[in-house]
C-alpha cells in the first residue's frame, strides 16, 4: 500500500466531519480499491484512528459498448458520418459497421438522414449539415465519476442500449475515530522483556489480537512418533496373546494406585512432591467395603503371612484422589476384578499403554507426564524363571536379545528386577524397565488364589521412542517445542525383529 494514500487519506478527514470513500475517488483520482485498501491499512494498525462503517450506493459504469462509444462516437453519429454528400444505398451503408443497424434507426428517428426514393435504387442521404453526438458527450460526463446532471431517463435508456450499468458499489463512511491523528503510528505486536523490565509498556500502543483469524490449514494429519512406537508395543502384545487393560481414567484414588499395591502410607512417592493430587473431586467415596477392610488389614496388623507396616491405617489417606502415578494401578483394578468375576479365577495376560502423571523436575529425560507400558501374567505356580523368560520373549520381538537384571525394590513386587539391555547402536547398556512378582500382601487380599503367581513389567513408551527415533531430549518428543516436521518426516516405526 502506498503510504502516500494512507497519508492523504488521514489529513483529508482532519479537515471534514463525514466522507464517503467513493466521493475521493474523483478527489484523490485514485481507485476506489486502492483508497479502500488504504483505509483497511490504517485500521489494521491502529482501529482507534477512524471511525468506518459501511455502506452501499447504486452508481453507473460503462460498459464495454459505452466506452466503445466514448473512443468512437455513437452508432448513429457513425452512420450519419458513414453517409457521403451525394448518398449512398442502404445495403452499402449496412456495411459500413456492425453497428449499422442501430444508428441508422436512431439516426433516422432524429431526424439527421433520409431515404431518397425517387431515385432508383434509393439512396440514403444527409438530412441537416452537422450533428451533435449528445450520446457521446452524455456519456463522457457520466463516465467522469463528477455529479452530473443526466437525468435518469437518459441513464435509462442508455441501460437498455447496454451502454450504461448500474452497479452496487460498496463503500465506507468515514468520520475521526477516538484517537483520530494524522500521524500513523505502528503498533507494538510483541511484548518483550525489555519493555515489562524498563515499563516502556505502559506507555507504548499494541496491537490487539484478531481472534478471528484462521491457521494455516494442516494438509493431512500425521501420526505422533509415540503413537507409532504404542502401535508396535501394541502389535507385540497382541502377538503374544495379551488383552489391552481399560485404560481411560486418569484420575484415580490413592486407594487402587498405593493402598492395593501394599504402598504404606507413609511412602514418600504419596507425598505432594511428587504425585499430582486432585483438588475437585479431592475424594473418591467408593471402594469394594470387604476389600478395602483386607487392605487396612494387611497394612496396619498383616495377615497372609505378613506381619504388614503396623501402622494406622486411615481411610481418609487412600480416599485422596490423584492422578495416577503408574499404570500399575490400573493393573490392580483389573486383578480384583479377574479374582472376583463370575465363576472366579482364570489365568490371564494383560496389558496397558498409557499416560502417567509424576510431579517431576523437567529436564531432558523427565516429564510430568508420560506414557507407560504395562504387561501383567496370572496363572498358577508361575515363578522369577517366568517372568525372565517372558521379559526375553517380549524384548526379542523388540529386536533386543541381551538382558541383565539387577535387584531393585517396590512395594507392590518381590523379589523385583530393574531390567537393563545392550543397546548395540548405543553400544552400551541401558535401563529399560521394571519387574517383578506381585506380593502375596497385594494379591491375597484381592482374593487371588494362593496358588497363583502374578508376574509382571513396566517400562517407559518415551524412553524407546527417543532411541529409535535418535532424539536424546525428551521436548524434542512432546510440548509445545516439537518440530512438527519431525512428526511429519518421521518415519514409520519398525521395531526391529
Ligand atoms: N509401576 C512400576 C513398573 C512396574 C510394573 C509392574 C511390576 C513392577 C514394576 C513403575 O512405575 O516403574
Amino acid at each position: 500500500m502506498q503510504p502516500e494514500l494512507t497519508e492523504q487519506l488521514l489529513k483529508y478527514l482532519e479537515n471534514h466531519e463525514k466522507i464517503d470513500t467513493l466521493d475521493l475517488v474523483p478527489i484523490f483520482n485514485e481507485d476506489h480499491q486502492k483508497i479502500v485498501g488504504a483505509l483497511k491499512s490504517i485500521l489494521a494498525t491502529d482501529s482507534d484512528l477512524i471511525n468506518s462503517e459501511q455502506t452501499s450506493r447504486k452508481t453507473w459504469e460503462l460498459t464495454d459498448e459505452g466506452k466503445f462509444v466514448i473512443e468512437n462516437g455513437s452508432h448513429e453519429a457513425s452512420v450519419y458520418y458513414a453517409v457521403p454528400a451525394d448518398g449512398i444505398p442502404q445495403s452499402e451503408l449496412m456495411k459500413s459497421s456492425s453497428n449499422a443497424k442501430v444508428g441508422f434507426s436512431k439516426a433516422m428517428s432524429h431526424g439527421w438522414i433520409f431515404v431518397d426514393k425517387s431515385v432508383n435504387p434509393p439512396l440514403v442521404k444527409r438530412k441537416i449539415d452537422s450533428i451533435d453526438d449528445i450520446v457521446k458527450q452524455q456519456l463522457i460526463k457520466l463516465s467522469s465519476g463528477t455529479k452530473n446532471d443526466i437525468p435518469d431517463n437518459v441513464k435509462n435508456e442508455f441501460k437498455k442500449r447496454k451502454l450504461l450499468q448500474e452497479v452496487v458499489t460498496k463503500s465506507f463512511i468515514l468520520t475521526k475515530g477516538p484517537e483520530f491523528s494524522t500521524s500513523l503510528k505502528k503498533l507494538e505486536t510483541d511484548l518483550t522483556v525489555e519493555m515489562l523490565a524498563t515499563g516502556l509498556w505502559k506507555d507504548l500502543k499494541f496491537k490487539a489480537y484478531n481472534f478471528d483469524a484462521l491457521g494455516a490449514p494442516p494438509e493431512r494429519g500425521q501420526l505422533h512418533p509415540l503413537m507409532k512406537v504404542r502401535t508396535e508395543f501394541r502389535q507385540i502384545f497382541l502377538e503374544m496373546g495379551f488383552s489391552e487393560m481399560p485404560t481411560n481414567n486418569y484420575v484415580e484414588s490413592s486407594f487402587w494406585n498405593f493402598d492395593a499395591l501394599f504402598q504404606p502410607q507413609q511412602h514418600p512417592a504419596r507425598d505432594a512432591h511428587d504425585t499430582f493430587f486432585v483438588s475437585h473431586p479431592a475424594k473418591s467415596h467408593k471402594f469394594p467395603t470387604e476389600y478395602l477392610e483386607r487392605v487396612k488389614t494387611v497394612h496396619s496388623q498383616g495377615g497372609y503371612g505378613s506381619q504388614g507396616y503396623g501402622y494406622d491405617w486411615k481411610l481418609e489417606e487412600a480416599q485422596k484422589n490423584l492422578l495416577r502415578t503408574h499404570t500399575t494401578a490400573v493393573s490392580a483394578r483389573m486383578l480384583y476384578k479377574l479374582a472376583n468375576q463370575p465363576g472366579g479365577f482364570k489365568p490371564a495376560k494383560y496389558f496397558s499403554i498409557d499416560k502417567v502423571f509424576r510431579n517431576e523436575t523437567l529436564d531432558a529425560t523427565h516429564l510430568a507426564e508420560f506414557h507407560q507400558v504395562e504387561g501383567v501374567v496370572a496363572d498358577v505356580g508361575l515363578t522369577l524363571g517366568d517372568l525372565i523368560g517372558t521379559l526375553y520373549e517380549f524384548f526379542k520381538k523388540l529386536g533386543i536379545t541381551e538382558l541383565e537384571f539387577k535387584p531393585a525394590y517396590n512395594p507392590y513386587t518381590e523379589p523385583s528386577m530393574e531390567i537393563f539391555c545392550f543397546h548395540p547402536g548405543l553400544n552400551k547398556w541401558i535401563e529399560v524397565g521394571n519387574s517383578g512378582v506381585f506380593r502375596p500382601e497385594m494379591l491375597l487380599p484381592m482374593g487371588i488364589p494362593e496358588e497363583v503367581n502374578i508376574i509382571a513389567w513396566g517400562l517407559s513408551l518415551e524412553r524407546p521412542t527417543m532411541i529409535k527415533y535418535g532424539l536424546n531430549n525428551i521436548r524434542d518428543l512432546v510440548g509445545p517445542k516439537v518440530d512438527l516436521k519431525m512428526v511429519q518426516d518421521g518415519p514409520i516405526c519398525r521395531l526391529n525383529r
